[in-house]
């Protein structure tokens, strides 16, 4: 059994990965702000300790108490949009949080780190699949502030002997097919829970960004890889760092999907129609992102096991619809007292 702490755990994938890391029989303390994290997404059994990480004494401090094998570091702040207006801001927390992350791992011999990166730091692709040795060219500061704490990382590496590994997803979606967690973010600006809520009447209809690209439909294609399978390959890669190796990882399905396609998978699965209206393009999005998931592949063995579109909608679809308001009324139904004996 391993120690691990997963900084933003209680978060949308943060939670999916605490979940895979504790039912594989790991120990697990998460670290959260709950800027956006949910108390409720926390697995019972593992310690949240709710702290900011721009705290660097309680960061050493955690550290320090407790002997961790490896860290996941998940938090971030990660609105492409909001980076845009805020970009200092962005660059600013998502690199220093990640250093001061590694730097008390370090001194407290913590030698394993996973970093969540990003498609977006390759921008505008000039070719598709996109492998590792794609060009890195980020478009926004949250993709540069990504690719500025990988090379941070790099220099740990060099330096200190840090192990480290950068998970860089494209669409993370879905839900544990189990329902016991969902993707609940406050505003929601991702495409999949965003056409489900409009299915069920519980937000706006749905605009689609721009129907003129050169693609399947003219809407934008992005490869939707699910949660659960990205928590596998974050497991997967805290044993492949344990022998001394490390690396950037591509992490999709390896398939592109449009716009309207997602929309029609929603449809296919819930039985309703996704009321939406045709958008202007979002600006900085490009038209197609697929990554190439071979190096995964043949270093740790991961494939996906939700490969299929509808498949990944389904598990979104069955925790919103289970969970129209999210985490809070999870909790809220929780908390219920239990009726008392007669
Ligand atoms: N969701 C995606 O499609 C996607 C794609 C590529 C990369 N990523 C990256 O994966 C990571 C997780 O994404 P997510 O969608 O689960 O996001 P999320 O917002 O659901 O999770 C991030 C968690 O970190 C916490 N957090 C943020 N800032 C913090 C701070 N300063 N101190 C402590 N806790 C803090 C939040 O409360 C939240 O629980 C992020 O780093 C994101 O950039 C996500
Ligand atoms: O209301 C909406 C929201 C999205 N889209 C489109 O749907 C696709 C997916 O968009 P979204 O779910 O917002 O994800 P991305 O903008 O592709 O960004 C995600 O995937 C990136 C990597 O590919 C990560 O860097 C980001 O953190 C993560 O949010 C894109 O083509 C968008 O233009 C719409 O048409 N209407």
């Amino acid at each position: 059994m391993a120690r691990f702490l997963v900084t933003g755990g209680a978060g949308y994938v943060g939670s999916h990965t605490v979940l895979a890391l504790v039912e594989r029989g790991d120990d697990v303390v998460v670290v959260d702000n709950l800027s956006q994290g949910h108390r409720a997404a926390v697995p019972p059994g593992v310690e949240l300790i709710v702290e900011d990480l721009a705290n660097t004494r309680r960061v050493n401090e955690i550290f320090a108490g407790w002997r961790f094998d490896g860290v996941v570091h998940f938090a971030a702040r990660s609105l492409v949009g909001e980076s845009m207006r805020e970009p200092l801001m962005y660059l600013a927390e998502n690199v220093s949080n990640t250093l001061r992350v590694a730097e008390a791992a370090i001194k407290s011999g913590c030698m394993r780190f996973v970093l969540s990166s990003t498609a977006a730091l390759f921008g505008m692709p000039d070719r598709i699949p996109i492998d590792e040795e794609s060009r890195l060219h980020p478009l926004s500061p949250y993709g540069e502030s990504k690719l500025m704490a990988e090379r941070g990382l790099e220099w740990a590496q060099k330096v200190h002997g840090l192990h480290w590994s950068a998970l860089r997803y494209f669409n993370a979606a879905g839900a544990d097919p189990q329902g016991r967690l969902g993707e609940d973010h406050d505003p929601e600006t991702h495409l999949i829970p965003l056409a489900i809520n409009a299915a069920l009447g519980l937000g706006p209809e749905l605009t689609v960004f721009g129907d003129s690209y050169d693609t399947v439909d003219g809407t934008a294609v992005r490869d939707y890889v699910h949660v659960t399978d990205l928590a596998d390959a974050h497991c997967r890669i805290l044993d492949r760092l344990a022998t001394g190796q490390g690396g950037c990882y591509n992490v999709g399905n390896g398939t592109g999907y449009s716009v309207r396609q997602v929309i029609d998978a929603v449809e296919r699965v819930s039985g309703r129609k996704v009321p939406h209206r045709i958008g202007p393009p979002r600006p900085g999005d490009p038209p197609v992102l697929v990554a190439s998931n071979e190096r995964l592949r043949r270093d740790t063995g991961w494939s996906p096991r939700y490969e299929s579109l509808d498949d990944i909608v389904r598990t979104a679809w069955a925790w919103r619809s289970a969970h129209p308001h999210g985490f809070e009324e999870a909790a809220a139904q929780r908390e219920t007292p239990l009726p008392q004996a007669v």
